[in-house]
């Protein structure tokens, strides 16, 4: 029996061990840390707790320490390891309860995951300055809302979980300023076109919007009461901090080869540069097929994904990633967008010469009910016109239908064989002048 460590039991941990338990039961050893109190907690649905969308947290939860050690695992919760002894093969920890762990491995899967950035201003300590990564931070957040102290949010960063959070606060009944540095919201994932739509529907829902600011400080005796950008202030009786992750990655110490912003540097099988050692979820790089380079993107998908193939490896397997597209979505008052790979400024960010092939239409004939507008770009290179990225925003459920460009960046697809695609036609779903196949058909 060989014996695999795994530390951190969220997303990707606990995918890799289901992973060792479900297909080589009885085969492996598996022993898990985690400082937390709680495995699998689902992010995604934390401002859908926060807005009351959902009645609480239970269905959030996937697994438990109770599931996994009754699949035979060893898992240690509320204990935190603290050192790697990587020549000796052995995993330090220490409990809760301060009981000390000196475990060997053969087999090593860190799964360490991230945390959100703090940024260094002044007034970052002060009360009801608030992260929000882990259930506790949403419990935290939600018994603060519930009390007559805070009336003003300030939500400090537009991406997803600014975006998303700036909904909820809303939803409690209270006014919400959302900042970002960026002249528009969910910059890193669409273009302005699209993003612009977005602001639409956070303005009109009476979400202040203050782009392009940067936060210089948080103010307020004891609380926080002002936050002041550089060129703005307003009052706020909590700020929230959004502005991105960073992975946790301080155990690999100097061994451990890293990507610019600390990540593992994992190949595509999650090893890293030790043998027996492999990095998964967030605190890992992924393969991006739309740049062909590795890259720093955290999600959930990615990070279950990721625990897939590192316990097959791990169980002396041989599988490699297919590589990630960053594809990702999201839902505010019933307006949806996805995208998938990168938009034309990113793309352009990256040197790369692009073209975007757009198209705007209603999602089935006129003669159908419950019919909405779908407004979607198709990213191409202009010298191969193989397909980089697209993007798409409706309020009808345009979800699934991101997933074929993902599968078309990640097979290298160019925009001229999307033209003649065979896509079905009924009017209940689409029309025969499908908008993907007139937006290809109208490419340069
Ligand atoms: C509000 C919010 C909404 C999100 N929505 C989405 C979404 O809709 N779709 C999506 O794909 N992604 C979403 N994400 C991102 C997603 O949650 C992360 O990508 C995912 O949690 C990564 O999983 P992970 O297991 O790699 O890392 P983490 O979830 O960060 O888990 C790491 C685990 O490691 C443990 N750990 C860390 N250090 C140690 C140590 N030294 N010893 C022991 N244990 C340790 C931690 O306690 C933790 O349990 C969201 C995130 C947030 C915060
Ligand atoms: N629906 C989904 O798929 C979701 C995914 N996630 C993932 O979780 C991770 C973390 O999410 P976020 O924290 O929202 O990161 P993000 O990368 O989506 O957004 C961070 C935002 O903060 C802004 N910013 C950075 N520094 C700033 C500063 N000093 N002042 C003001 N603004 C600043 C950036 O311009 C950016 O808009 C991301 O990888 C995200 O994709 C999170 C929520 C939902």
């Amino acid at each position: 029996m060989s014996k695999i460590v795994v530390i951190g039991a969220n997303h990707a941990g606990t995918a890799a061990v289901n992973t060792i338990l479900d297909t080589a039961p009885d085969q492996h050893q598996v022993v898990v840390f985690d400082a937390n109190s709680n495995i699998s907690f689902l992010g995604c649905g934390m401002a859908l707790w926060i807005g009351g969308q959902i009645s609480g947290p239970e269905g959030l939860f996937y697994s438990s320490q109770k599931l996994l050690q009754q699949k035979g695992a060893l898992v240690h919760m509320l204990t935190t390891v603290t050192k790697i002894d990587f020549d000796r093969k052995i995993v330090y920890a220490e409990g809760y309860d301060h009981a000390r762990y000196e475990e060997p491995y053969e087999k090593l899967i860190l799964a360490t995951g991230s945390q959100p950035i703090i940024p260094d201003i002044p007034g970052k300590d002060l009360e009801n300055v608030q992260l929000v990564k882990r259930y506790q931070d949403a419990d935290e957040v939600i018994q603060k809302l519930h009390t007559d102290q805070i009336q003003k949010v300030a939500v400090i960063g537009a991406g997803y979980i600014g975006v998303e959070l700036a909904e909820a606060f809303k939803r409690n009944g209270k006014e919400v300023v959302l900042i970002d540095c960026a002249p528009t919201c969910l910059s890193g994932y669409y273009d302005s076109d699209f993003t612009n739509l977005m602001s639409e529907v956070l303005e009109k829902n009476g979400v202040q919007l203050a782009f392009g600011e940067s936060v210089t400080r948080i103010e307020g005796t004891n609380r926080v009461e002002k936050i002041l950008t550089d060129q703005n202030e307003y009052d706020a009786d909590m700020a929230v901090l959004a502005v991105g992750f960073r992975p946790n990655s301080k155990l690999g110490g100097e061994r451990l080869e890293r990507f610019r912003n600390g990540a593992y540097r994992v190949n595509r099988q999650q090893r890293t540069n030790l043998p027996d050692v492999y990095a998964i979820g967030d605190c890992a790089t992924v393969y991006d097929n739309s740049t062909g380079d590795v890259n720093y993107i955290a999600l959930a998908s990615n990070a279950v994904r990721s625990g897939i193939v590192a316990a097959v490896n791990a169980c002396g397997g041989q599988i490699e990633t297919e590589g990630v597209q960053g594809s990702n979505g999201i839902s505010i008052w019933g307006f949806n967008m996805v995208s998938t790979g990168l938009s034309l400024e990113k793309a352009r960010r990256y040197g790369l010469d692009v073209c975007a092939a757009d198209f705007e239409d209603y999602q089935k004939p006129r003669f159908m009910n419950h019919n909405e507008k779908v407004k979607i770009r198709i990213v191409y290179r202009r010298d191969n016109r193989v397909i980089v990225g697209a993007q798409m925003a409706s309020r009808y459920d345009i979800s699934m239908g991101i997933h074929l460009f993902s599968l078309a960046i990640q097979e290298k697809v160019t925009i001229d064989r999307l033209k003649l695609l065979d896509l079905f036609f009924l009017p209940h779903f689409n029309q025969p002048y499908n908008y993907i196949t007139m937006a290809a058909l109208n490419a340069e």
